[in-house]
């Protein structure tokens, strides 16, 4: 059945319903240039309620598999592709990625020249756009996602502890502090303020969706956080560390989503190929940290670090999935900061 995305500039395109029971769906259109890795994607809780078009032009040939998955269900309000192929080919694949959406109630769109969508997305930026069966019809104003909850547990085990703070967590920021022998205590953000009580070695801010300013409220508490435990923000982290040290985020025009962005490490000079998957960037310009990591292609900032090594913040994805796995060691580099000793007193 014809279908249609029609974005928030009057802008329409046609192409086939994936699933006619579920046709409709309304969400911030944005777009994913990697040629792999859409089970990760379409289940990172980074992109909840947003509208995910894939630019490369065939997506599912090796499934969906039991072990890729960030999260527990996608977290997309709906896909656009160009060609979502049902005959896959894996050895772990159990799903083709239709059927995946459709035991989900997801709505997706295919055969769709999504080429042609994504000029327009790139040169008039993002926008809200609607799934649906009907061409005339409007495309409504949209809430910015957030992260809802989520429960307290603990996993792994080792001498050091971190308290990973769940805003919307990829499963693999976790399965990075595990592998690297560490008990990690997942606490979602709302319970923040229990950090003082399980008094860990070290925390991790964890990736989100939405923009940061949405949770201006949790700035105060961060800030105590940072001057009293080593910190590792990521992404959504990475953002709200830097709200608390005095920067302004602001919104690109269209995101960096992909695989393949070049990030320098001012530090070393040394050039990583990064995964990343934002709307928001931190805006250079006050602030009382160092821009340690910037952006090869925009010269974007693309993380922060405090000189005397209890705080680092990284604005692309360290734990990959999907991606290049260069950039891992930020990992190491923040367990290495758990073994300092003593309580941080850096700004006292
Ligand atoms: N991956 C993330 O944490 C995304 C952060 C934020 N929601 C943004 O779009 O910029």
């Amino acid at each position: 059945m014809k279908g249609y995305i029609k974005l928030e500039n009057g802008s329409l395109l046609e192409g086939e319903i994936g699933d006619t029971k579920n046709p409709e769906a309304e969400g911030e259109a944005v777009f994913f240039t990697g040629m792999t890795g859409y089970q990760e994607v379409l289940s990172d809780p980074s992109y909840k309620n947003q509208i995910l078009i894939f630019t490369y032009p065939l997506i599912g040939n090796y499934g969906i598999n039991h072990a890729d998955f960030e999260s527990k269900r996608p977290q997309v309000k709906g896909a656009v592709f160009y060609e979502c192929c049902e005959h896959f080919s894996h050895y772990e694949a159990v799903h083709s990625v239709k059927a995946y959406l459709q035991k989900w109630g997801i709505p997706f769109l295919h055969h769709v020249d999504t080429r042609s969508l994504i000029k327009k997305i790139r040169s008039s930026g993002t926008m809200n756009a609607k799934l649906t069966a009907c061409a005339n019809t409007a495309v409504p104003p949209i809430s910015l996602p957030s992260h809802d909850g989520g429960e307290k547990t603990v996993h792994g085990s080792g001498s050091k502890h971190t308290v990973l703070v769940d805003f919307g967590l990829k499963k693999s920021i976790l399965n990075s502090l595990i592998s690297r022998h560490q008990k990690v205590t997942v606490l979602p953000y709302e319970q923040m303020g229990d950090i003082f009580s399980l008094n860990p070695d070290g925390v991790v801010l964890s990736n989100g969706p939405g923009n940061p300013k949405q949770l201006r409220e949790y700035l105060p508490l961060i800030k105590k956080i940072t001057q009293t435990f080593p910190v590792l923000g990521i992404c959504l982290g990475h953002q709200l560390l830097a709200l608390t040290h005095g920067y302004e985020t602001e919104k690109l025009l269209f995101g960096h989503r992909g695989a393949n962005h070049p990030v320098l490490d001012r530090q070393t000079g040394k050039v990583y190929m990064t995964s990343q998957n934002h709307s928001y960037v931190v805006k250079k310009g006050k602030g009382d940290l160092s821009i340690r990591f910037e952006n090869v292609n925009d010269g974007s900032v693309e993380g922060l670090c405090h000189p005397d090594k209890r705080l680092l913040s990284v604005q692309f994805h360290p734990e990959a999935s999907p991606g290049p796995r260069e950039s891992e060691w930020i990992f190491d580099e923040y367990t290495s900061m758990l073994t300092q000793t003593g309580r941080v007193a850096h700004y006292a």
